[in-house]
């Protein structure tokens, strides 16, 4: 398509090299990369130069200036950039960024807070952690200068979800001499950033001079070529890019809401004593350790329960006991996720597709479960 060429032919003039691929829209995916004809595998299909990227170090410095040194964030400041840009130096790759509707529409920073209890336990604490940095990037964006406040709260928000969905990690000169937490030392840069997500996809590196994209197995002509952002589970996905997928390897449930109140006071006190107390979850394929040792702490009595954990009793021995309390557990878990479910389904706040990406998390959970009462039963 013209946008897309055009794009491409721009990117060329920022020195980014592309081979055997090119951005196309994807069903459900907004765009994507998709390979225009068979790739081999440990290929190089991408390189962009450092010198293309939009960094801490290419905020115009009137903007930089006008934050006071201790109140930005390289995230913060990237989407002051966007949001206050009025030149035409960025258009190419503005035509082929998502519209403010999806990205407002999809995130669920953006959403009605009404909907925001029906996510699941680790997408809340991780919305509620994003919520507090957002505000404080806001009200700097708002201090920084009185010309900001007429800029609408949704535009800056836009920008800044942008920035959140799209950005790579790097180490620049100035991040590093700042010494900026490790989640902030961020950049955007053109065309890398259209690969969607999967489990696996190919590598990326960068040096001080580029980042490349190199092919992680052989793709056919027309397939989409993805990356992998990090072996994130769904609610992680839901909350920081606004999807969730059916084949991620790495989902999780997190299982503390319904583990936690089978404990006594005592038993909590010792998992805690002992480092065990909180974090329990499973994946497609097994429980984990944690979670057996708090099980453990629920069916054993307390010194045989601290023998065997301080590895002077043998841990099997008990199993059957421990995975029949666990099903029953997970069968309760069953209740209260059908509950949720049915909440949602009468629920009119929101976007409809916001409610179904909430009932597709809360499903692909309770498949997890269903699988794991399985496998035990
Ligand atoms: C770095 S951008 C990738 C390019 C993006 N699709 C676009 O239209 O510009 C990240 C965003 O792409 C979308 N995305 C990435 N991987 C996806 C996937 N596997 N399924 C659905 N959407 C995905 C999400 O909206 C996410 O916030």
């Amino acid at each position: 398509m013209e946008i897309y060429d055009s794009f491409l032919a721009w990117a060329n003039t920022q020195g980014i090299k592309s081979h055997g691929i090119e951005p196309r829209e994807i069903p459900n995916r907004g765009v994507g990369i998709v390979a225009t004809e068979d790739l081999a595998s440990n290929m190089l299909i991408l390189t962009v130069p450092t010198t293309s990227l939009r960094t801490l170090e290419t905020v115009p410095s009137t903007l930089a200036k006008s934050y006071p040194p201790k109140d930005f964030t390289v995230h913060g400041l990237l989407a002051a950039t966007l949001a206050t840009d009025t030149t035409s130096n960025w258009s190419k790759w503005n035509a082929v960024i998502p519209s403010r509707s999806s990205i407002l529409t999809s995130l669920p920073l953006a959403w009605s807070p009404t909907l925001h209890p029906f996510l699941p336990p680790p997408a809340l604490s991780l919305l509620k952690k994003q919520l507090f940095k957002f505000s404080l990037d806001y009200t700097a964006f708002l201090s920084a200068s009185e010309s900001h406040k007429s800029i609408p709260k949704e535009a800056y928000l836009y920008n800044w979800l942008l920035v959140n969905t799209r950005t790579f990690y790097h180490e620049t000169a100035k991040t590093k001499k700042l010494r900026l937490p490790p989640d902030d030392r961020m950049v955007l840069q053109p065309v890398a950033d259209l690969f969607n997500h999967s489990s696996r996809g190919c590598s990326v590196t960068f040096d001080e001079s580029q980042f490349t994209i190199t092919t992680d197995r052989a793709y056919a002509e027309g397939e989409e070529v993805t990356i992998c952002y990090g072996r994130h589970g769904n609610d992680f996905l839901l909350v920081e890019y606004g999807f969730v997928f059916d084949e991620n390897k790495w989902d999780e449930v997190r299982l503390d809401e319904v583990l936690l109140p089978e404990l006594t006071a005592r038993q909590k006190e010792e998992l805690d004593e002992f480092g065990f107390l909180g974090n329990y979850v499973l994946d497609s394929d097994e429980v984990c350790y944690r979670t057996q040792v708090a099980l453990r702490a629920i069916c054993l009595p307390s010194s045989e329960w601290m023998r065997a954990v301080q590895g002077g009793d043998d841990e099997e021995a008990h199993q059957e006991k421990v995975d029949k309390l666990l099903v029953s557990i997970l069968l309760k878990y069953i209740i209260k996720i059908d509950d949720t479910l049915e909440r949602i389904g009468l629920l009119e706040e929101g976007e409809p597709c916001q409610r179904d990406i909430l009932c597709l998390r809360w499903q692909q959970i309770r498949r997890l479960v269903d699988r794991t009462i399985a496998r035990l039963t």
